[in-house]
């Protein structure tokens, strides 16, 4: 099984990435963002929980997404593996996700992590703003808020998979096919 954890900051391309690696290597997308985002648009309580979380830029509680998370993972029977992104973002996630695995008897195979400098994200950001229609993409302080939660709570996520042997960083800044070819080069060498 081929089990990526594509980490970055918010606005670093994970998503337009995940994209194009579930197409070419037949992978399950889990994107937690969009999970939730989901529940949102379907009203559920769920939904109506990370709310409030995700409008102003917080985490949602850890237990929340974890259950989320392993819901999604029991539902995708026979899957070839998973790209996961925007999970895990706490350390307490990592070690969950650890957990979760290990008792189907899966792994991470590795991490690749997409460094973007701050002030490219934030351009990123607010462009998608314009038209994802997200709340958090649009205002100014939201966004500062998410990059503060990540140097603080998500960074360290980093340093777990990098202790594993399993972290590998690649230049986020560039074409998309130029970055896609990057991060198949660390793929293939699992
Ligand atoms: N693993 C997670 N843990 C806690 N909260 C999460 C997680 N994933 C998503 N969220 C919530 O959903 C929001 C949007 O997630 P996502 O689309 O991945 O954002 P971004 O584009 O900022 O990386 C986050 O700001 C957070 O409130």
């Amino acid at each position: 099984m081929l089990n990526i954890v594509l980490f970055g900051p918010p606005g670093a391309g994970k998503g337009t990435q995940s994209e194009k690696l579930i197409a070419k290597y037949s992978l399950e997308h889990i994107s937690t963002g969009d999970l939730f985002r989901k529940h949102l648009g379907e009203g559920t309580d769920l939904g109506k929980l990370a709310r409030k979380y995700m409008d102003e830029g917080r985490l949602v509680p850890d237990e929340v997404v974890i259950g989320m998370v392993d819901d999604k993972i029991k539902s995708t029977v026979g899957a070839k593996g998973f790209i996961l992104d925007g999970f895990p973002r706490t350390v307490a996630q990592a070690e969950a996700l650890d957990q979760l695995l290990e008792e189907k008897g899966f792994s991470i195979s590795g991490m690749i992590a997409l460094d973007v400098p701050e002030e490219e994200l934030k351009e990123r950001i607010r462009h998608r703003g314009k038209t994802s229609g997200r709340v958090d993409d649009q205002d100014e302080e939201k966004i500062n808020t998410r990059i503060q939660v990540y140097k603080e709570e998500t960074l360290p996520v980093a340093s777990y998979y990098k202790s594993q042997g399993k972290l590998s960083t690649i230049h986020g800044v560039g074409g998309i096919e130029v970055i896609f070819g990057k991060i198949c080069d660390v793929i293939d060498q699992y």
